[in-house]
C-alpha cells in the first residue's frame, strides 16, 4: 500500500478528510520535487566547473559499475560515498529551502539576548553554511568536508539543508537516495562542462533557490576509464 492509499484509507474510515488529502499532495509535490530538481542542477553545476571532482567522481562510477550498462540497483547507494559528499556538498553551498521561520513559544536567552514569546525567527542555512567559523575556506566546492571523519569534527547544527529538530524534512533520505540513482546515471554516461564559472553565476531566490541565468551545460559522452 503506497502513502496515497493510506490517505484514502483514512477518508473512507472518516479519519482524514479530502482537504487534508489535498493538502498533504501539495505539500508533497512541491518539498518532493522541486527541491531535489534545483539541488541536481547545482550539483551538475559543481561538478562541472570543478574537473578534479568530476574525475574522482567518474573513478568511483567505474569502480562500482564496471564496464557494463546494466540499472542502478538499491545495493548501489552503499557504495556511491563520494556522490554523497557531492550532493552533500552542493546543498552546503546552495540549500534548496532558502528559509525557514519559527514562532518562539517561550522566552529564550541567547548570548545575553532575550527574544520574547511570540518572537518570529527566520533561519538562513545558507548563511550558517557558509560561516569560516565551522567551515574552512567556505566559498570552495570541497566534497571531501563530507568524508564521515570530518563530519564527526563538525558541529552538529552548523548543517542544516534539511532543517533540524522534530519538524524537520522526512523527505531526506529519499532524497538523497532519488539524487544518487539520477546523478549517477548521469555521471556513468558523460562528462559536463559548464559555460560558467560558479562566481558567474547568479541566485534567485524563490520558494526554492535557482541558477538566475539558467545553467549552461554541455555534456560530452564518455567510456568505462575515460577521466
Ligand atoms: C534536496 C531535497 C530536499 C531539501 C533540501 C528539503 C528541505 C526541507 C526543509 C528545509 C524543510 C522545512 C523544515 C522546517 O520548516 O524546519 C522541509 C520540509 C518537508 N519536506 Fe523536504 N526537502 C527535500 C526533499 C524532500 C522530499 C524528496 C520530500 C518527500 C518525498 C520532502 C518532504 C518534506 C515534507 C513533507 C516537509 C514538511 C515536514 C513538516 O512540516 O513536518 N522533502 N524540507
Amino acid at each position: 500500500m503506497d502513502f496515497l492509499d493510506l490517505m484514502l484509507d483514512m477518508n473512507a474510515k472518516g479519519e482524514l478528510p479530502l482537504e487534508g488529502i489535498q493538502e498533504e499532495v501539495d505539500t508533497f509535490t512541491f518539498e518532493g520535487h522541486d527541491t531535489t530538481s534545483t539541488s541536481m542542477n547545482w550539483f551538475l553545476h559543481l561538478v562541472a566547473a570543478n574537473p578534479l571532482v568530476q574525475e574522482k567522481l567518474h573513478l568511483e562510477m567505474d569502480e562500482v559499475f564496471g564496464d557494463c550498462d546494466r540499472d542502478f540497483s538499491y545495493d548501489d547507494l552503499a557504495h556511491l560515498t563520494y556522490l554523497e559528499c557531492c550532493i552533500k556538498e552542493t546543498l552546503r553551498l546552495y540549500p534548496s529551502v532558502p528559509l525557514f521561520a519559527r514562532e518562539i513559544r517561550e522566552d529564550i536567552d541567547i548570548k545575553g539576548v532575550t527574544l520574547p514569546a511570540g518572537t518570529n525567527v527566520v533561519i538562513v542555512p545558507s548563511m550558517v553554511h557558509r560561516d569560516p567559523k565551522h567551515w574552512e575556506d567556505p566559498e570552495v566546492f570541497r566534497p571531501e568536508r563530507f568524508l564521515s571523519q570530518e563530519v564527526t569534527k563538525r558541529h552538529p547544527y552548523a548543517y542544516i539543508p534539511f532543517s533540524a529538530g522534530s519538524r524537520n524534512c522526512i523527505g531526506q533520505r529519499f532524497a538523497i537516495m532519488e539524487e544518487k540513482c539520477v546523478l549517477s546515471t548521469i555521471m556513468r554516461k558523460f562528462k559536463i562542462k559548464s559555460k560558467l564559472r560558479t562566481d558567474q553565476m547568479r541566485v534567485s531566490a524563490e520558494l526554492i533557490i535557482r541558477p538566475m541565468f539558467g545553467n549552461h551545460l554541455s555534456f560530452e559522452r564518455r567510456k568505462f576509464g575515460e577521466y
